[in-house]
């Protein structure tokens, strides 16, 4: 467990689930997060589990050692100018989870701060984000925390920070695109028979299922995707008609319009 404070300034949908995985991996007391945002009722639940909720941003700094920023892109500069004189390079570590905002740009905006740059996904809630890491000017022991901490949310991977717009689209824009997939299933599932509740239950499973095999056995997708292609059979007939109708390319070009939307706007 975390003996530091962590606050967390933009408690929405990835601030709050920051906090709950922190709460729930038990590398936090409780009691030990405060997450800001100025409507605070939608943090009911998070106050309820015992985590601070603040509107005031420089007071959960002045109690924090742990500084999670979770503001959209287009705030971020405004609000921590104005917290400028509570952030103390000596204290504070900041840990920037803002797409599209640099450390440079950071460190424009609080000069002399330590920063770290993280990228989880909302599977963090579940201790089960992939979070890219990359550090420009905080300590090998900084560094050492943040991994430590994000390595108990879900998987870390240190990147250069020139990849950590790629790896917003793919870890973090990530779960939509899978989400999307799935959904696509349940409703090809539907059609053919199943009812929703079943339907979602195999097509979730399933993603788990295949996720897993790459996960835990290191296999490349195709290498599993031969086991299940029976010749004339179903999987190759589905599968073909699917990549005619241009099932990788939309994938890889969504990834790519995606990718082009934080870098030119
Ligand atoms: N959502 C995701 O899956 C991911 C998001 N990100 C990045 O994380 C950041 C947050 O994204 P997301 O959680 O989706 O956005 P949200 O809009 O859900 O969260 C931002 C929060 O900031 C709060 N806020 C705004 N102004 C202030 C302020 N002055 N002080 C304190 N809190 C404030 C808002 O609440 P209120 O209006 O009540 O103040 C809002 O809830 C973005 O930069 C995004 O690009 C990165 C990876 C994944
Ligand atoms: O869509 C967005 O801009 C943010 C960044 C990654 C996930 N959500």
């Amino acid at each position: 467990m975390s003996a530091k404070k962590i606050a967390i300034i933009g408690g929405g949908n990835l601030g709050s689930a920051i906090a709950q995985g922190l709460v729930k991996s038990g590398f936090s007391q409780p009691s030990d997060i405060t997450v800001t945002k100025r409507n605070t009722s939608t943090l009911a639940d998070l106050k309820a589990a015992g985590v601070q909720v603040e509107t005031d941003n420089a007071k959960a700094i002045r109690q924090s050692e742990v500084i999670v920023v979770a503001l959209k892109p287009y705030n971020v500069r405004e609000v921590l100018q104005q917290l400028k004189g509570d952030l103390d390079p000596a204290k504070h570590i900041l840990i920037s989870v803002v797409t599209g905002v640099s450390i440079a740009d950071l460190s424009h905006i609080v000069p002399g701060m330590p920063v770290v740059r993280a990228m989880p996904n909302t599977a963090i809630a579940i201790q089960e984000s992939i979070t890219c890491i990359c550090a420009a000017n905080a300590s090998e022991e900084q560094l050492r925390y943040v991994k430590t901490m994000f390595d108990q949310l879900g998987a870390t991977v240190s990147i250069d920070e020139k990849l950590m717009d790629a790896a917003t689209v793919l870890g973090a824009c990530g779960i939509a695109f899978a989400l999307r997939f799935i959904r696509a299933n349940i409703q090809g599932g539907i059609e053919i028979g199943f009812d929703v509740r079943t339907a979602s239950l195999i097509a979730a499973q399933t993603v788990k299922g295949a996720a897993e095999l790459l996960i835990r056995e290191n296999r490349h997708p195709e290498e599993e995707i031969d086991k299940v292609t029976t010749p004339k059979g179903c999987t190759i007939a589905g599968l073909n008609e699917m990549e005619h109708q241009g099932f990788s390319s939309s994938l890889i070009k969504g990834i790519s319009t995606s990718y082009n939307k934080i870098v030119k706007g």
